[in-house]
């Protein structure tokens, strides 16, 4: 279950309840009037009655630390007793990531940090600091908008990224999960055989693009670090242009070389 702490940011609870359907997990919430504490201890409440195993107590971000927000999340703290308390943070932040990691581990007592916005410009080094700032393991990392993008961390693969060395084990996992061998070995073959049409060209870009967004995926490959986010921008448009090409053309034209 979900539960809808932050009452500050007016969308926050809308935007918890639009992922909750999405991915079929009920949403806790009493609107923004009552008192973060009282929504988490209630959220859970209503868990436990319910029978549900997992309980997510989204609580309000703030660019800042301030006193009251800590005084704030002390309170929900008390008031749940959480086993894991996460602390989202922003890889585009970069060195900053970390000295928010630190001042929260000392005022609360984070059990783990979730590093997000992998998917941009920044390398990831303010995972090294996260560690060595506040000694909490980062638990998961966030390379793009959608909720499969977020995953568990891995240091040895995080380490080969902000060596510059890509990501080539995440690529090929990723690339299994949209792509089975049978498919691989037939596009192989019609490749080979010069069989290859459009509406196999279209198959594997909606292959690629499950696997996530351009940059996310440039990413992981090796020595591709140096494309400007501008090159991925006009590359998607230029595949999205494509496929809007290809879906015009009737079944014979696209079978011309087939
Ligand atoms: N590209 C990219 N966008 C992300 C990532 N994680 C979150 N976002 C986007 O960043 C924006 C802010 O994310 P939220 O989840 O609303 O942030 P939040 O931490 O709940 O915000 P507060 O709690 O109000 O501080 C949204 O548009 C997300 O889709 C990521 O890893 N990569």
């Amino acid at each position: 279950m979900l539960v809808a702490a932050d009452v500050y940011r007016p969308a926050a609870i809308d935007q918890l309840t639009i992922l909750g359907k999405k991915v079929g997990v009920p949403v806790y919430s009493e609107g923004t009037e009552a008192k973060p504490s009282e929504i988490a201890k209630n959220g859970l409440k209503e868990a436990k009655s319910k029978k549900t195993d997992v309980v997510i107590v989204d609580t309000a971000g703030r660019l800042q630390v301030d006193k009251a927000m800590m005084n704030e999340l002390k309170e929900v703290k008390k008031a749940v007793k959480p086993t894991e308390i996460l602390l989202v943070v922003d890889a585009m932040t970069g060195q900053e990531a970390a000295a928010l990691v630190g001042a929260f581990n000392v005022e609360i007592g984070i059990t783990g940090a979730i590093l997000t916005k992998l998917d941009g410009d920044s390398r990831g080094g303010a995972a090294l600091s996260i560690k060595e700032v506040s000694g909490k393991p980062i638990k998961f990392i966030g390379r793009g908008e959608r909720v499969e993008d977020l995953e568990p961390f891995y240091p040895d693969r995080m380490a080969q990224r902000i060596l510059g060395m890509g990501d080539v084990l995440s690529f090929v996992e990723q690339a299994q999960q949209v792509m089975n061998q049978e498919d691989a070995e037939e596009l192989q073959k019609k490749i080979m055989s010069a069989k290859f049409n459009f509406n196999d060209f279209l198959k594997q870009t909606k292959a690629i693009a499950q696997m996530g967004s351009f940059s996310r995926i440039i990413g992981m490959i090796p020595g591709m670090n140096k494309v400007t986010p501008a090159q991925i921008r006009e590359a998607e448009k230029n595949v999205k242009f494509m496929e809007s090409m290809i879906n015009v053309m009737t079944a014979g034209m696209y079978n011309l070389h087939s």
